[in-house]
């Protein structure tokens, strides 16, 4: 054992004993669960530390940086953890949390020379750092310590060890966090600024969900007393993908964060006059094999997202605020007339602030004030009432006359009375859908904008902070709204161009979605490296799309070597017995999670059932999946988007599947990039034509 093990070692038990004590001192507090606010509020104090302190527990820290601030001696060292733990008696930190100011130095020292600032409350701090170490801890075990940096001593150079270290790794089935080898470029989108749009476009697997969760748990911590986790949302392409990056935020210690796809978010308003599954069950329509598009329906689904679209709603929207007040007076009884000019002037002017219901709510109620007043006016010569009860019943007439909107009703009004204008006639097809009250994804954003037109948006709605994944897929429409839902602008806006795997949303260039923020409040990232898979993985999946990428940069891998990707040609009569053969080679050297990959969701079944009739336990992924299991899954290749396996088996990659064109170069590009560790792609007597330019890179033939 070396000496910095052991010391380490002892550290670490000390700590331990510390924490331990602590948690202990907390546990014997007895609950408060009385109406005193200020008992009430150190209870919740007591339950945040307690949280803090048993994630602290098991995995107190996992790096340590000695730091001399400029004018002092002798370095401080820091140990830095997922939690920070305050040593009560001294009053000073005994683990600095990962998102305190001065652990981003952890992050953002490079040594290349030994000194180094962060920025503090009170301003820059500069000063000497001595020594940089990774130590990984498990269940209160060392099982690892690298110096990355020693002062005065031989530095490593380029390649990360930990990182790799940590990289290598098999995963288990749900996305985790990375506090302990965040990268510099990473750690500066994590703290970034808090009102302001962050568009990220990273190559597969340059850790944006990952970063982006990292960044939600920053933003809560750093504006803890401005921010709630329960008005943060995470906008995920499916539920399964939900499911899959669920375990993420609470390993940070942040909870009751929403997370929605769009559709479901969306639906949650608009439940009464639109079924979800009918939205869900047509996905898997779109890449049913040799589905020849309907470019006319295709250029009217796209426009259905775009801006364009969006200001024609809006032009609708006006036109029916325009005429929401029925152009005649309320004459309650003889001699006593409303003027319609009156009515219409509390509408346009004194309620302009609140959605139009709302403001027809509030004319009827002034209209009954107005009309009580009256009425006492003349009350002596009205004892029977009877002007009352007539002036009552115009008002039920009167009222009849204003409009009483439903979603449907005014989504096919906007439609219909602004087609003439639209740059996208509206098809035929569609009209008649929407007749029948069918609609499909794309309409969820404008009926969505005309139900806040008509009913607002309540305050408990609102967002503090909008993530948005796969927002490559994101319409600007889409994006629009969302933006109503959260005033400050607030935003981490992250994707892939070159995964937008959908001809009927989407976006082709990230000023679509920009061009919505005001000038200087969104930021542009770029994110070129990747962590997931090997360099032979990446360099392969390169090559399939590089014909498409126009300006897009490609994936530049981690230095991380493994095995080559293996391209197999399968005669048809061999296609189950060769796939039985890789599930079982790779699932017996220790893979957990194997993915087999096929074109369509029938595939899928197909593949499946051929497993399951073989003794493979296989599991069907489909598009409406809520949860991810791991293990062996199988799965249509457009639901891998996001998701990630140690090893992925690709069946039937021919042309038939996978003809040359954009849509199927990204297709095979997102199935490639979705493995960690192995990537074998069975083949049939026609080879897709795509695998041309990757073969040779560091592929082997099977
Ligand atoms: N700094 C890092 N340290 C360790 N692992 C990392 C780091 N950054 C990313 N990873 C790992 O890389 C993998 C990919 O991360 P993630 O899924 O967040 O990437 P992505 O950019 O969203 O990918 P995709 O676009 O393909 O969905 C994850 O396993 C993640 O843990």
């Amino acid at each position: 054992m070396s000496t910095t093990y052991e010391e380490e070692k002892s550290n670490l038990l000390e700590m331990i004993k510390k924490i331990e004590s602590q948690l202990a001192e907390l546990e014997r507090i007895p609950r408060y669960y009385g109406k005193d606010l200020v008992e009430q509020a150190l209870d919740d104090q007591r339950q945040r530390q307690l949280k803090q302190l048993r994630i602290a527990k098991m995995e107190p820290y996992f790096g340590r940086l000695d730091f001399a601030e400029a004018g002092r001696e002798k370095p401080v060292p820091l140990y830095i953890g997922k939690a920070g733990v305050q040593d009560a008696e001294a009053n000073e930190p005994l683990v600095i949390d990962w998102r305190a100011p001065v652990a981003s130095l952890f992050y953002s020292f490079a040594g290349q020379t030994d000194r180094a600032q962060y920025l503090s409350p009170e301003g820059l701090i500069e000063g000497t750092v001595y020594l940089k170490r990774n130590i990984a801890i498990r269940k209160q075990q060392i099982q690892r310590v690298v110096d990355s940096y020693v002062r005065g001593g031989e530095q490593t150079g380029v390649v990360d060890e930990f990182l790799l270290y940590r990289l290598g790794e098999k995963k288990d089935h749900r996305l985790r966090d990375i506090v302990s080898t965040i990268q510099h470029e990473q750690d500066q989108i994590i703290r970034a600024e808090r009102n302001q749009a962050l568009v990220i476009q990273g190559v597969p697997g340059s850790g944006k969900t990952t970063v982006a969760l990292h960044r939600l748990a920053y933003l809560l911590y750093q504006y803890q007393d401005r921010l709630r986790a329960e008005r943060f949302a995470i906008f995920a392409p499916n539920r399964m993908f939900v499911d899959y990056i669920s375990e993420v935020l609470p390993e940070l210690g942040v909870g009751d964060v929403q997370q929605h796809t769009f559709a479901d978010w969306a639906n949650s308003f608009l439940d009464q006059e639109f079924s979800l599954a009918e939205v869900e069950a047509n996905v898997g329509e779109w890449f049913a094999l040799g589905q020849t598009a309907d470019n006319k329906e295709l250029a009217w689904l796209r426009y259905k997202g775009s801006l364009s679209f969006h200001r024609r709603i809006e032009a609708a929207l006006a036109e029916l605020e325009a005429f929401f007040v029925p152009d005649k007076p309320f004459t309650a009884w003889e001699n006593k007339v409303l003027p319609a000019e009156e009515i219409r002037r509390w509408f346009d002017e004194e309620y302009r602030h609140d959605p139009l219901l709302k403001r027809k709510e509030r004319v009827f109620a002034r209209i009954k004030r107005w009309l009580e007043m009256e009425w006492k006016e003349m009350r002596g010569r009205d004892p029977r009432g009877t002007f009352r009860k007539q002036a009552n019943q115009r008002l039920r007439t009167y009222m009849k006359a204003w409009p009483q909107p439903t979603l449907w009703s005014w989504y096919q009004h906007c439609v219909i009375s602004q087609a003439n204008e639209m740059e996208v006639t509206p098809p035929a097809a569609f009209l008649t859908r929407l007749k029948r009250k069918k609609f499909d994804v794309t309409d969820l954003a404008p009926l969505l904008h005309i139900y806040t037109a008509l009913w607002g948006i309540s305050s408990e709605r609102m967002f503090d902070h909008v993530v948005v994944d796969e927002a490559q897929d994101f319409s600007p429409y889409q994006l629009a709204v969302l933006q109503q839902f959260c005033p400050s602008c607030s935003f981490t806006i992250l994707g892939d161009l070159l995964q937008n795997i959908y001809a009927h949303k989407g976006i082709s260039h990230w000023r679509e979605l920009m061009d919505l923020f005001a000038e200087g409040s969104c930021r542009y990232v770029q994110l070129n490296k990747s962590y997931r898979s090997t360099m032979e993985i990446i360099q392969f999946a390169n090559e399939i799309v590089r014909g498409f990428a126009r300006d897009v940069a490609m994936a530049t891998p981690v230095y991380r070597s493994g095995e080559p990707v293996q391209v197999v040609p399968v005669s048809t009569g061999e296609r189950e017995e060769t796939l039985l053969h890789w599930v079982d080679e790779l699932m017996n050297q220790g893979i957990s999670t194997l993915a087999v990959v096929t074109r369509t969701d029938e595939e899928s079944e197909r593949v499946a059932t051929s497993l399951r009739e073989h003794g493979v336990d296989a599991h069907v992924i489909t598009s409406t999946q809520a949860e991810y299991h791991g293990g062996l899954s199988v799965i249509p290749i457009y639901l891998t988007k996001g998701m990630e396996f140690d090893a992925v088996i690709l069946t039937e990659v021919d042309a038939e599947r996978y003809p040359v064109d954009e849509l199927h170069a990204k297709l095979l590009f997102v199935g490639c990039t979705r493995a960690l560790h192995r990537l074998v792609l069975l083949t049939t007597e026609r080879p897709s034509p795509l695998l041309r330019q990757a073969q040779g890179r560091g592929v082997a033939r099977g």
